[in-house]
């Protein structure tokens, strides 16, 4: 049954008491995608992905992980999947290359463990114990913990806050490396560039649904959007709106000289159609089923230097 389907859930529901956290959740992610789920604080994402990793119960709905309900899935379906914990302070003692190396027996088919410390950079640190590495660097030894096991499917929640940005450029290389062997991976992130950077596709969540799905390219019909072309003009700033920017900004260098003054070509980033995507479905009353997309258009502030 829905073979190619790592991950489907449907209809999926989780109560806190009177708070409905996850209300109607649908997210299907194909083997070998790696699917970012984005949404506000408070969305529900950290509740699914448990639900999903087997950590917590839901109260409706379906759910299959690898084709099984993680429920009542056991020990040979743990070690299929890989989960990106905080380290547990009960090790702090230990040392890098103990910690992967003891992760490792657990598995059957176990990464070389020295392998993964050199994937996640963590080499240098392979001695030392991990109470005394950095928060970044800490976090990279969780991602070498979820990794050892060779999942076939990753769970990484929120995988690089408080990196460097050197740091997180090197995560994401590590990522791209699992897919291409053939790892699927689920993940939830604040960053829009991360799941710009990594994600086949994006889903956004709000108040517990998920209220788009798509590429980051075509999210919420981003590249339907027209462009802006701004320019100054007779100190003025003047703009126009144009599917065909590059044959305004051709038609306005013949007109105005090869250097047109404070070019400009902006389209909107994923950013700005994830916060209109957010902003309308908090405008709109809740929804029996969530719609697939949603089309108003957010606001346009991102700048793309005109070639
Ligand atoms: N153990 C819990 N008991 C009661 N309420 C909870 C519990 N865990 C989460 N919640 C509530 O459920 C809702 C969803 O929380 P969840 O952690 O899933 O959101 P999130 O999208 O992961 O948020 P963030 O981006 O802040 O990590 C929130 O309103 C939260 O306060």
């Amino acid at each position: 049954m829905d073979d190619n389907l790592a991950v489907r859930v449907t209809g999926l529901q989780k109560r806190y008491g009177e708070k409905r956290a996850v209300d109607g959740l649908d997210l299907a992610v194909a083997r070998g995608e790696i699917v970012a789920v984005l949404g506000p604080n408070g969305a529900g994402k950290t509740t699914t992905v448990e639900i999903l990793e087997g950590y917590r119960r839901r109260d409706g709905g379906d759910v299959r992980v690898l084709g099984v309900d993680p429920q009542t899935a056991g020990r040979d379906w743990r070690a299929r999947i890989g989960i990106v914990l905080q380290t547990s302070n009960d090790l702090a003692e230990a040392t890098v290359a103990e910690l992967v190396h003891h992760f490792a027996r657990y598995y059957p088919d176990p990464r070389d463990p020295d392998e993964v410390i050199d994937a996640v950079g963590l080499r240098e640190k392979a001695r030392t114990r991990s109470r005394q590495l950095s928060g970044g660097q800490r976090r990279r030894l969780d991602v070498a913990l979820g990794i050892v096991g060779r999942p076939e499917l990753l769970f990484l929640d929120e995988p690089t806050t408080g990196f460097d940005p050197e740091a997180r450029h090197a995560f994401w290389s590590l990522i791209r490396g699992l897919r291409a062997d053939g790892t699927t991976i689920l993940l939830t992130t604040h960053y829009l560039e991360e799941a710009e950077q990594l994600a086949d596709r994006v889903a956004v969540v709000n108040a517990g649904r998920v209220v788009a799905v798509d590429t980051p390219a075509d999210l919420g019909g981003r590249q339907a959007r027209k462009a802006v072309v701004r320019w100054t003009e007779g100190g003025a700033v003047r703009e126009e709106r144009t599917d065909t920017p590059a044959a305004v900004v051709a038609a306005l260098a013949t007109r105005l000289g090869t250097e047109v003054p404070g070019l400009q070509v902006l389209r909107p980033t994923l950013e700005d159609v994830y916060l209109g995507l957010i902003a309308d479905a908090e405008a709109a009353p809740a929804p029996a089923t969530a719609p697939d997309a949603v089309d108003a258009a957010p606001a346009l502030t991102a700048t793309e230097a005109a070639r």
